[in-house]
């Protein structure tokens, strides 16, 4: 089995699960298949056939996704095929029936409308496996249910004893009993993995005006374009796919688009310009969904809340299949949650429009969380993580500021308690803003109400953003009523008003979000790509010369690709071509013990990729046959550095405290501490610039002064000449820190724009006055019934008001 993973896919090892499940199929054992997207589910079904010398039969709903696996198994010299309604070749059927094919793809109503001759003839060749891929598409409690799935149990009586394989990346319990049963699996071997796509990273954006949308899209798309990355931008419209594609025409990037309204042809153009990188990006709509096995997409971004974290997870899950560090963003504005009664109207039933509410209920707190975000989304497809930050996503990375909101949770806890349960959010935080809406006076007259107007200083989505924070933290809860989101106080909500004292209100501390710090939209957008420059995750980890090769080599594949007619990641994955980027092989021999490297490889393109290495290494001045090193990994560090870096980055001490820490026989200078971080982070250790450049007060300015130093001096070789070419203020960490920034890639910008300053704290508030009276009279009153109780404090208002 290893042989044959190693010729035909170039792969040393199976991933821990991939070898049980073969076993099992060779046993003739049905087989269900649960793991995350980009796991490697397809090895799966692609070995048994090569195994055995069979034909493995694999059922996909995509004729897309079966064109370009066909593709890239070409590629690696396997004979493959698919039949369904684009195919052309009409000699396929009967190459097909007599056995010809190691593996055949089929559409589920292509294997239906197929005779039964073509079946018994292919027995009689011989059959392996029937696998079912994207296999939660036969429940209706998928969230991609095709009816015709549900047809594929007949094959159970065409192909007795044959092992069924079903494979899917996201099936909750009821999903997978479904595929159970309507497979009439025996005895299935139930195999789930994990879904946790370590290499992803995951952030999410706040904006309040699509303008500033579209000016960070365009800023994020170019990073990745001049590393020969891919994107895909998913919209939730048409005219959002419409309108980025012009936004990023006018910035000069091309960019493919694919939603339902585009004739065939159209959308089988702009997807086979993807998958072949000759368009590096694509705007779609989720129409251009399951059939992407393109497995260099570097960054997904999703243009506004998608409908579900399912879909999310799925869709994001396109991203970084080859296991290369990549990210996922997500843009989102507050309107985007305003859309369950449009997709409820989608659905008939109670139980499916229940179900549509809380997967976008959880769609949206995943968007507003303040904690790590991987685990989020890994609790909610029921996986429990192993730490509780994963260190790979925005919240991880750039950890918010924390501040006592309790006079402003208050406020909004005992208006919500005003409203008993009865509305949605914008109830209570329409009186708090003192809404003139009719509905304040129409209904119980909310506008006589003494929390009226009383927090007109925050934004309605500051005020919704609090709440987010409050239903994370388990003070409010949202309850579903039909269409209809509710939201209420939870026994710790109540418990909290119930604290609250005539002199005294317990603190609440809560995560500052972006939402609620960025009401200054341009700090929010500058901040968020400021973070973005700050991403050490994203850095490939190989040195100038060696990515450059990468480039090179990259550039040599596409052109293979082309006289191929194939798409480059077909030829060998981006990972492989690192690899040799990183190795730089001299012989056919040393090319052939790089993972990823397949017989086929070999022997089509060895010698010429062997030349393409000797003559680029040549041009970027780096020997042939270097040692292997798994890029991004961090190198050696001398111990009191590693020390520093784990107190600043891991204990979150700050430098002057780590330069007086109480266990060193002396105190060292804040500077050499400064150093040593960034001495970690040239060695890959991960470090907040952010957070860094802020505490060692190194901004714009200095990072300007010094370039220009360096140009004068005209080499950073030695840092003294530098040094003396600079005030007295710009010290030796100032200028490392310049030159590490510099090699890894980043700017400045964003450094001076941060938005540390919390909003105006409660204190300066109009209501304030007020907050201490209603407080006070709510705690004695709380078990009564408070509205009355605070319209009483109203007119005492008005009265005391009457007599100023
Ligand atoms: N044993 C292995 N060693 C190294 N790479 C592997 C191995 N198995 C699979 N891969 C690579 O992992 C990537 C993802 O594999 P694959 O497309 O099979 O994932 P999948 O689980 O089917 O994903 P999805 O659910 O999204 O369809 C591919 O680039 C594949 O070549």
């Amino acid at each position: 089995m290893e042989a044959i993973l190693k010729r035909y896919f170039g792969f040393s090892a199976f991933r821990p699960y991939q070898k049980e499940v073969i076993q099992a199929i060779l046993r003739g054992k049905d087989c269900l298949v649960v793991t995350g997207t980009g796991s490697g589910k397809s090895l799966c079904y692609q070995v048994p056939p090569l195994v055995v010398g069979k034909t493995g039969i694999v059922v996909s709903p995509l004729i897309s996704l079966m064109q370009d696996q066909v593709m890239a198994l070409k590629q690696r010299g396997i004979k493959s095929e698919y039949l369904g309604s684009t195919q052309t070749d009409s000699t396929v059927q009967a190459k097909a029936e007599s056995g010809q094919y190691n593996i055949l793809f089929m559409t589920p109503e292509k294997a239906c409308s197929l005779p039964l001759s073509f079946w018994s003839k292919l027995k009689k060749a011989g059959i392996c496996l029937f696998a079912v891929d994207e296999a939660h598409c036969i429940s209706e409690w998928g969230h991609n249910f095709r009816a015709e799935y549900e047809l594929l149990d007949d094959f159970r009586d065409v192909l007795p004893g044959l092992p069924f394989v079903a494979l899917t990346a996201t099936a909750p319990e009821k999903v997978r009993s479904d595929i159970i049963n309507y497979l009439k699996m025996k005895d299935p071997q139930v195999t789930i993995g994990s879904f946790d796509r370590t290499n992803l990273f995951y952030g999410v954006k706040f904006f309040k005006r699509p303008r500033l949308f579209m000016n960070e899209l365009v800023l994020d798309i170019s990073k990745y374009l001049a590393s020969g990355g891919s994107t895909i931008v998913y919209c939730r419209t048409i005219k959002a796919v419409e309108q980025i594609s012009k936004s990023l025409k006018e910035a000069g990037i091309s960019a493919g688009i694919y939603h339902a309204q585009m004739d065939k042809e159209s959308r089988a153009e702009s997807h086979r310009l993807f998958i072949r990188d000759e368009v590096q990006v694509m705007v779609a709509t989720v129409a251009f969904g399951m059939g992407i096995d393109k497995p260099n997409v570097r960054q997904v971004i999703h243009y506004g809340c998608p409908k579900s974290l399912e879909s999310y997870y799925q869709e994001s899950g396109r991203c970084g299949r080859d296991g290369i560090a990549s990210v996922c963003w997500l843009y989102y504005t507050r309107s985007d949650f305003a859309k369950a009664e449009l997709y409820c109207g989608e659905s008939p039933t109670e139980n499916k429009r229940t179900a549509i509410m809380e997967s976008l209920m959880a769609a949206q707190r995943y968007c507003s969380i303040a904690t790590c975000r991987r685990n989020f989304l890994l609790g909610y497809l029921g996986e429990k993580s192993q730490s509780e930050k994963c260190g790979n996503c925005d919240n991880c990375i750039d950890s918010k500021k924390e501040h006592d909101m309790s006079k402003e949770a208050f406020l909004l806890l005992a208006c919500i308690q005003s409203c008993r349960g009865k509305w949605g959010l914008n109830m209570p935080v329409d009186i708090l803003r003192g809404s003139r809406a009719k509905k304040m006076m129409r209904y119980d007259q909310f506008d006589k109400l003494p929390l009226y107007g009383l927090g007109r200083e925050y934004s309605s989505n500051w005020w919704k953003a609090l709440a987010s924070q409050l239903i994370s933290n388990g003070y409010l809860t949202e309850n579903i009523r039909d269409f209809y989101r509710t939201i209420g106080i939870s026994a710790k909500g109540e418990k909290f008003l119930n604290s609250a004292r005539q002199d005294c209100q317990p603190p609440l501390v809560l995560p500052m979000t972006s939402e609620m710090t960025g009401e200054n939209e341009d700090a929010s957008a500058l901040s968020e790509s400021g973070k973005m420059d700050n991403l050490a995750t994203l850095k490939s980890g190989l040195s100038e010369a060696e990515e450059k090769l990468f480039q090179l080599l990259l550039e040599e594949r596409m052109k293979l690709a082309r006289s191929a007619r194939t798409a480059p990641y077909a030829i060998c994955g981006d990972q492989t071509v690192q690899r040799i980027a990183l190795t730089r092989p001299s012989t056919k021999a040393r090319l052939a013990n790089i993972d990823g490297v397949n017989q086929h490889l070999l022997k089509m393109h060895g010698d010429l990729i062997l030349e393409a290495v000797k003559r680029l290494s040549q041009q970027v001045s780096l020997s042939l046959d270097g040692e292997y090193r798994e890029p991004n990994k961090r190198r050696p560090l001398a111990p009191e550095k590693f020390e520093a870096w784990k107190m600043w980055h891991e204990h979150g001490l700050s430098v002057q405290k780590i330069a007086n820490f109480p266990g060193r026989s002396a105190p060292i200078k804040e500077t050499t501490v400064s150093g040593y971080i960034v001495d970690a982070a040239q060695e890959g250790y991960e470090i907040d610039w952010t957070k860094f450049c802020d505490e060692i007060g190194f901004t714009c300015q200095i990072f300007s002064d010094i370039q220009s130093a360096v140009t004068k001096v005209g080499s950073a070789e030695k840092l003294k000449p530098i040094k003396s070419e600079l005030p007295e203020e710009i010290n030796y960490a100032h200028i490392k820190t310049f030159l590490v920034m510099q090699s890894c890639g980043m700017s400045p910008k964003g450094l001076d724009k941060k938005t540390d300053k919390p909003r105006t704290g409660a204190s300066s508030l109009c209501w304030n006055k007020w907050y201490m009276t209603v407080r006070t009279k709510l705690h004695c009153f709380m078990n009564e019934h408070i509205f009355s109780k605070i319209t009483h404090l109203k007119n005492r208002r008005d009265y005391l008001n009457s007599r100023k």
